[in-house]
């Protein structure tokens, strides 16, 4: 298999099969052919194929019908079906069973060119979500990072090699830039592989329950303590704890989890006896850790244990080339979750993608894409479909805003008057740091 991936063509027009192969191999693709349905289905025993051009009229067979028994059987296979000048109808059927799309013989290079490259964009990447899968039932690894902008591959780079190790990390990086996914990737990556992955979102509990819920009490401990409870640390033993949102921690937290690293040890709430742990420690934080020690809101000796390996992830703002790739993954994911069949996004689309400031980074492009999926009627992702910022950059859009965008354009202006301090947005706003956290969550606000 080549870079850019293998193509079968079946026709039993030796010239015309030629033709396109010729064409095909000067675009660098890797080319076989096939007379016939039976001669095609022997080299898809033996061969990895991206994308199918088929005939319809075939001698033992058809090519509309072929492709609804090839998209049961090979699902990940893109085919476009070759239909004759003017039957449109041959075209749409193959559509409706499933076929990426249809050319006309004797549509010219300029079209058949950026349909095959969509196709094989898409048949590749579910290639790889697909052994992806399959190798780690569905778990995250660096496979599954996807971007090839220098930038996140630095931080791959990085990452596997600390992985390697039992070093403490600090994953820094914006909302939704795939802190979670990075310190999977790293726990999967390390020998700890076998052993759990416990995450803990520090800014979804308060400081009392974050403090149980980390370490675990004994009975008795506080109303309602009635038995002994295990802490995340507990149970994440031998493996991996991944605490994100570090910065949120109260300070005197901070102290025992400094305890932690220190000498692997803790006392459970209501516990007088310290208990031991072996563990590898993550942690995440999408502040400026060091300028928050400096002003004594984050403790320094914490901070120092923390920072010794950092990893910063880009923002997607950063890293827009990967714009475009993480979309079409999003879709040949969200597609098919959304029974929906689409088989590309249009240009102006694309456009938009790239051009647009994202604050709620990966997790924002993810929800537009799954967004435009769902409201989507045809085959391709039109602008239509964005949601109303992406017309309207500066949150000024005109009405009709539904309550909850109102809500959503609030709360992102408050925090960005506070310059992201979500503490003081929440007191701003009237609201629990928990509550603020989950709307940010749920509104993809940066
Ligand atoms: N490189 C990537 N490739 C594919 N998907 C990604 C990548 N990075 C993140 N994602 C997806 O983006 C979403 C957000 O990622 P993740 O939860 O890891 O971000 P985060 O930085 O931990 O966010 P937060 O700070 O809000 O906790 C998830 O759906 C995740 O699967």
């Amino acid at each position: 298999m080549t870079q850019q991936g293998t193509i079968l063509i079946i026709d039993d027009e030796a010239q015309l099969r030629k033709l396109l192969a010729r064409l095909l191999t000067l675009e660098g693709y890797t080319i076989l052919e096939a007379q016939d349905v039976r001669s095609a289905r022997k080299i898809l025993d033996k061969s990895d194929i991206h994308v199918i051009l088929s005939d319809v009229k075939l001698p033992d067979g058809n090519g509309v019908e072929l492709t609804a028994q090839l998209k049961s059987s090979h699902p990940d296979i893109e085919i476009i079906v070759l239909t004759a000048y003017g039957n449109i109808a041959d075209g749409v059927q193959a559509i409706k069973n499933g076929a990426f799309d249809y050319l006309t013989k004797g549509d010219d290079n300029n079209r058949i060119l950026p349909l095959v490259s969509k196709a094989m964009d898409k048949a590749r990447l579910q290639f790889r979500v697909r052994s992806l899968e399959e190798r780690l039932g569905g778990k995250h690894d660096f496979s599954q990072v996807i971007g090839k902008s220098p930038r996140i591959l630095d931080a791959v780079n990085l990452s596997r090699k600390v992985a390697a190790t039992d070093a403490t990390v600090l994953l820094l990086g914006e909302t939704g830039s795939g802190k979670e996914v990075f310190a999977q990737a790293i726990h999967r990556a390390s020998a700890r592989t076998a052993q759990p992955f416990v995450a803990v979102n520090c800014s979804a509990f308060g400081k009392e329950i974050l403090e149980s819920e980390l370490f675990g009490h004994k009975a008795g401990a506080f109303t309602g303590a009635v038995k002994d409870k295990k802490g995340f640390l507990e149970e994440a033993s031998n493996g991996t704890i991944f605490l994100d949102e570090i910065g949120e921690m109260a300070l005197d937290l901070q102290a025992k989890l400094l305890r932690v690293l220190e000498t692997r040890e803790f006392y459970k709430v209501g516990d007088s006896k310290p208990m031991k742990v072996d563990i590898r420690i993550i942690a995440a934080t999408n502040r400026d850790l060091e300028k928050e020690s400096e002003k004594g809101t984050f403790r320094a000796d914490l901070f120092y244990r923390l920072c010794a390996f950092q990893i910063h992830l880009p923002s997607l703002n950063e890293r827009r080339e990967d714009v475009p790739l993480l979309a079409q993954y999003f879709l040949s994911q969200l597609g098919p979750k959304n029974n929906k069949r689409i088989t590309g996004m249009s240009g102006a689309f694309r456009q938009a993608l790239e051009n647009h400031h994202w604050r709620g980074n990966i997790r924002e492009l993810r929800n537009v894409i799954e967004r435009a999926v769902i409201l989507s009627d045809g085959p391709e992702l039109g602008t239509d479909l964005l949601p109303l910022e992406f017309s309207h950059p500066e949150n000024d859009g005109p009405a009709p805003l539904s309550l909850a965008d109102m809500e959503r354009k609030h709360i992102a202006r408050v925090l960005h008057a506070v310059n992201g301090n979500k503490t003081r947005a929440a007191e701003m706003l009237q609201i629990g740091l928990t509550t603020l956290y989950n709307k940010i969550k749920e509104y993809n606000i940066r």
